[in-house]
């Protein structure tokens, strides 16, 4: 934290109104921090944040909501820290699979995060009894609905813990005011065939309160 007139400025941005009040209940009274609703989706996301950042300075944005957690990697309820944050779905399709807009030569699918303050996150999470993983959490637009198309993401994405469908947005749209940021996000759904009657969205709500409130101590 900074002092004075130079205290941090932190933008958090989450997809819905739900996701919003959960973080600002776990932040309390913090005047470091400006929550928003950006909106479903990556376009919604970086043009909320865009509008966000013009109208004011930051010194980092947080990408802050639920996501779908891969079997085996984020169990439902646990925290999602992302080690990178990755455009799943940005690319081509190819006779011999995905290409992504990197291997196609017109930018990066991949923004990265400071990576010494996402461990430290990590860790107050941990030291605060959380359970907490650091990984690539992916973004699409459309949500994964099928075994197939699941297995074929993690099988692609080795490394990725969650897919949501903000990050990116929310990211290039920081990396292009030159602010840093994160995504952390809380598993409300396993990755697969689409249920949304086992969704756990009260727990991740739950869960992103108290992520929040360890977040206002570690920043
Ligand atoms: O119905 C509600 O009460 C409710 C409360 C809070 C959030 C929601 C949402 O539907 C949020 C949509 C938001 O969640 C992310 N998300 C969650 N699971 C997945 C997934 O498996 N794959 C991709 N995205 C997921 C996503 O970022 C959406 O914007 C409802």
């Amino acid at each position: 934290m900074l002092d004075g007139q130079n205290k941090q400025r932190i933008l958090v941005v989450t997809s819905v109104a739900a996701e919003r009040d959960a973080v600002l209940q776990g932040l309390g009274a913090d005047e470091r921090f400006t929550v928003i609703v950006g909106g479903v989706g990556p376009a919604m996301a970086a043009a909320g944040t865009a509008r966000a950042l013009a109208e004011s300075r930051y010194d980092l944005v947080i990408c802050a909501g639920i996501c779908g957690g891969f079997v085996g990697r984020a169990e439902v309820g646990s925290i999602a820290v992302a080690s990178e944050i990755v455009c799943a779905d940005l690319g081509a399709e190819t006779p011999d699979g995905f290409c992504s807009v990197d291997e196609l030569g017109f930018g990066s699918a991949r923004v990265p995060v400071p990576g010494e303050l996402a461990e430290r996150v990590e860790r107050a999470m941990q030291s605060a009894g959380l359970p907490v993983g650091r990984g690539p959490i992916l973004t699409l637009s459309t949500v994964t609905g099928t075994a197939e198309t699941a297995q074929a993401l993690a099988d692609r994405m080795p490394e990725a813990l969650a897919e949501a469908m903000e990050g990116y947005g929310v990211a290039v749209a920081a990396q292009a005011a030159g602010v840093p940021v994160l995504e952390i996000r809380t598993v409300s759904n396993a990755i697969g065939p689409r249920n949304k009657a086992a969704w756990r969205i009260k727990d991740a709500l739950e869960s992103l309160q108290k992520a929040s409130a360890v977040l206002r101590e570690v920043l």
